[in-house]
């Protein structure tokens, strides 16, 4: 008999189950491998597993289940190390190794579709291998084939009345005589009814009807040469009036986002790397030519060329015959790094996102797996590539809070790459303008070695930055002061761009009574609702739920409300009065809902169709356009009142970042910051333009209150649709824990309501417990949290462990 150790859907352990291994198997399975198992008690049921480890001779336990059949064409799906890093991820994060593997496979990977077999061109032109097809079901198998060109193995099976066919057909398919795959049904995608002009639009147009000249007015001034009637302020029966005239036509819109890589810009040679990157790539080059495991933290200024270090150093790690990882906090949003990579590494590069399909997300996947490309590209989970021979993995933008999972298992990709580079043996490189303070921390106290890139490229200087008091300034709009509409004005006249940012939308658009003091709130989610003016409809931010608002308050019907600050489609409405001839561009959650949206905006920008980008914090993300000398923001202090330890650094990051825009090329670039607070720390540090000196500062306050990185915290949230029981169970866990840890050595809060108390009718409660002595037993957490669960299960109770929570609201 013989025996594997495996981690299997459905079975929520820590500990692997041992199986027996049939014999026609053996020989075939690896750790790694993708398996079916049936437990012994139920033979009929058959569940996905994977294999950790081959066991000979048995272990005294009891098998609980055997092992009927390999998937993936015998092939393991996890590779050594990937997984090593499942084990490492279910322990630091406390969830179970089957979590952690499925986040670490993709989705297609893990479906019951069924592979495929078909027949290989060899079969059919070369005639018949004798050695190969020598067995009668081997010939069977074939003459199926002929006849019917392909087959799931399950119709296979059938058909030939046999089970646990994989064995033989990957012999075969070893024999060069079948392929097995999967395929899956495209999924067509979603689409939307929008509406452009026939013809070109014409002035001279006259239309009676005031919705429908609104309309067209509406959609002379969108981005895009399309709208959806909510876009244009119209019913689909009024847009069909102006079909009927002759004046519109309907197009299909694919909806949802999506990666385009249809970001076009031409390569720029660089001749010459200055003398600083050049003192930057040498470092990471010998650090890579020593072969072992190091982490380095680059912290280059805005616009100090980062990507073509990345680049370089890239080239010797696969001139050196091995692969890479590059992580970018989230793909739709740079579609310029992306499209940069691409330019120099072609097919060897392979880029992931989201939005691909399950086909094409599998073809990729196998595309690495295989070492057909080399370097795998994307946002959090690329950090689980399937390649092997790592030798460099890249953080960009290491700050962001995206590599944070916000779901079980709560891993932070940045943090798991390092871990990966270290059971790789490669070169870690975290890289960013503003690290976060962690990363920064880890840096000085000599954990990861610091690489400074302190100018700017190509004699381009950092632009000055200078503050606007809101109180003491005279507006020309309401969010608008005059100094910077003058501003803009001034880079209009010399035909240079201008990037706004307001940030934030979930605080923008919210509403008070200032007769009656009333905010709406979501009653679902006890959260201030969004005013939205398109749809003139609020909207809870949470659970989308939406109501229809008429300018007034919902309570007295006041029409006397204040927009505690403005969203930017309000801003866009204040940009055309002031600005009526420019065309603006508008980058927010709204306007990117559609497939290619970003890199639609981006390059309409990019070649100057408009001069003027107005966004949320997405237009703070990487953007490197040479002719933007101007950055303006609107409301500079919203984000500090995040309840939040970290709100002053995120703040700081998002300006310095934003900043960072303007001034990339010859032109001196200036900032400008509306603010209601000018004493604030953030805002002095940020004029120096000292991130050190903030950091020194900030590290003080953490320090004494113990908070990261002087601390780990661990957020245990409590949730059920039973608020006296989320409660209740809160307290009891928070009880629990304090004999077992010494107050020296922790500290446990609350447990209190979470920041926002319900979220889809469910109530929340959170322990926060800071660890200085950075260890607690995760299995003691663990048994806690079961017995609780168990304890509560029927009041629905559910228990979240977040370990190194980026945010606790
Ligand atoms: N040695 C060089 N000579 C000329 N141009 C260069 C050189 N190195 C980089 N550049 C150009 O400088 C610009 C800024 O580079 P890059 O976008 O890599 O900056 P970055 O460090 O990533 O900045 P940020 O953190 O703001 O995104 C790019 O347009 C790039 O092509
Ligand atoms: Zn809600």
């Amino acid at each position: 008999m013989h025996f594997a150790l495996l981690y299997a859907n459905n079975y929520l352990r820590d500990e692997p189950l041992l199986v027996t291994v049939g014999d026609d198997l053996v020989g075939e399975l690896q750790p790694g491998c993708q398996v079916l198992f049936s437990p012994v008690n139920n033979t009929r049921r058959s569940v996905i597993g994977y294999v950790t480890e081959i066991t000979d001779p048995p272990q005294p336990n009891q098998p609980e289940g055997i092992i009927t059949d390999i998937l993936n064409s015998g092939k393991p799906v996890l590779t050594p190390i990937t997984l090593q890093l499942s084990i490492w991820i279910a322990d630091y994060y406390m969830t179970h190794p089957i979590e952690a593997i499925n986040a670490i496979l993709p989705a297609p990977l893990k479906t019951k579709v069924s592979e495929t077999v078909e027949l290989t061109d060899f079969q059919l032109t070369a005639g018949n291998n004798r050695k190969v097809v020598s067995t009668s079901l081997r010939k069977e198998i074939l003459k199926l084939l002929q006849q019917r060109k392909k087959l799931t193995v399950k119709q296979l099976e059938n058909q030939l009345g046999k089970q646990n066919l994989y064995r033989t057909l990957i012999e075969m398919e070893r024999g060069g005589l079948v392929t097995l795959k999967k395929a899956f049904k495209v999924a067509k995608p979603k689409t939307k009814t929008a509406y452009r002009f026939r013809q070109p639009y014409m002035q001279q147009e006259l239309l009676r009807a005031p919705r429908q000249a609104a309309a067209v007015k509406q959609l002379h001034a969108l981005e895009t040469s399309w709208g959806f009637p909510e876009q244009l302020g119209i019913t689909t029966g009024i847009a069909r009036e102006l079909v009927k005239k002759g004046i519109f036509e309907p197009i299909k819109v694919e909806t949802g986002t999506e990666f385009s890589t249809e970001f076009s810009e031409s390569k720029k040679t660089i001749k010459h790397l200055t003398d600083s990157q050049q003192r930057v790539l040498n470092s990471l080059l010998s650090g890579f030519r020593s072969g072992s495991f190091a982490t380095y933290l680059l912290h280059g200024i805005t616009g100090s060329g980062k990507t073509i270090i990345y680049i370089e150093l890239l080239k010797e790690v696969l001139s050196a015959g091995k692969t890479a990882i590059v992580l970018v906090p989230e793909i739709s949003l740079t579609p310029q790094t992306a499209s940069r990579f691409r330019q120099y590494f072609g097919n060897d590069i392979q880029i992931l996102h989201s939005a691909m399909n399950n086909q094409e997300k599998y073809n990729a996947w196998q595309k690495l797996r295989s070492g057909k490309a080399k370097i795998a590209l994307g946002a959090r989970s690329t950090v689980f590539a399937p390649l092997q021979n790592v030798g460099a993995i890249i953080v960009d933008e290491e700050h962001d809070m995206a590599y944070k999972q916000d779901r079980t298992p709560r891993y932070n990709g940045r943090d798991t790459a390092v871990m990966r580079a270290k059971l790789e043996g490669a070169l870690c490189v975290l890289g960013s303008a503003t690290p976060s303070f962690e990363s920064f921390y880890n840096a000085k106290s000599k954990k990861y070695s610091l690489l400074t890139l302190p100018e700017r490229v190509d004699g381009a200087t950092m632009p000055s930055i200078k503050l606007i008091p809101m109180r003491e300034n005279r507006k020309v709009s309401f969010s608008i002061s005059e100094v910077l509409y003058e501003e803009i004005k001034k880079r209009l006249e010399r035909n240079e761009q201008v990037i706004l940012l307001q940030n934030r939308r979930g605080f923008a658009g919210s509403l008070l009574c200032l007769d009656c003091g009333e905010i709406p709130t979501c009653k679902h989610c006890n959260i201030p609702m969004v005013y939205h003016a398109a749809t003139r409809q609020l909207r809870c931010h949470y659970c989308g739920h939406t109501v229809f608002y008429l300018e007034q308050c919902p309570h007295c019907s006041s029409a006397n409300i204040l927009y505690k600050s403005s969203g930017t489609e309000r801003i866009e409405e204040e940009l055309h009065k002031l600005f009526p001839e420019e065309k603006i561009l508008r980058m927010d959650v709204d306007t990117t809902g559609v497939k290619g949206a970003h890199a639609m905006i981006l390059n309409d920008f990019h070649e100057k169709k408009a001069r003027i980008l107005l966004g949320t914090q997405m237009v703070a993300k990487g953007l490197d356009f040479p002719d933007v000398t101007l950055v303006g923001v609107l409301m500079a202090d919203i984000g500090l009142n995040i309840p939040d330890f970290r709100a002053g650094e995120r703040l700081f990051a998002l300006l310095m970042q934003v900043a960072g825009r303007a001034g990339r090329s010859k032109i001196p670039g200036e900032v400008y910051l509306q603010t209601y607070n000018t004493d604030n720390d953030v805002f002095s540090f940020l004029l120096r333009g000292s991130y050190e000196k903030y950091y020194h500062l900030d590290m003080q306050a953490r320090k004494a209150l113990q908070y990261p990185p002087y601390a780990k915290l661990v957020s245990c949230e409590f949730s059920s649709t039973e608020e006296d029981i989320a409660q209740k169970a809160s307290e009891e866990f928070a009880e629990a824990l304090k004999p077992h840890l010494h107050s020296a050595t922790f500290l446990v809060l609350g447990p209190a309501p979470a920041g926002i108390a319900r979220i889809r009718g469910r109530y929340r409660y959170q322990v926060l417990l800071k660890l200085p002595g950075k260890k607690i037993s995760a299995d003691f957490l663990k048994k806690m949290r079961y017995s609780l669960m168990s304890k509560y299960s029927r009041n629905n109770l559910s228990i979240t462990i977040d370990v190194d929570p980026q945010s606790m609201m």
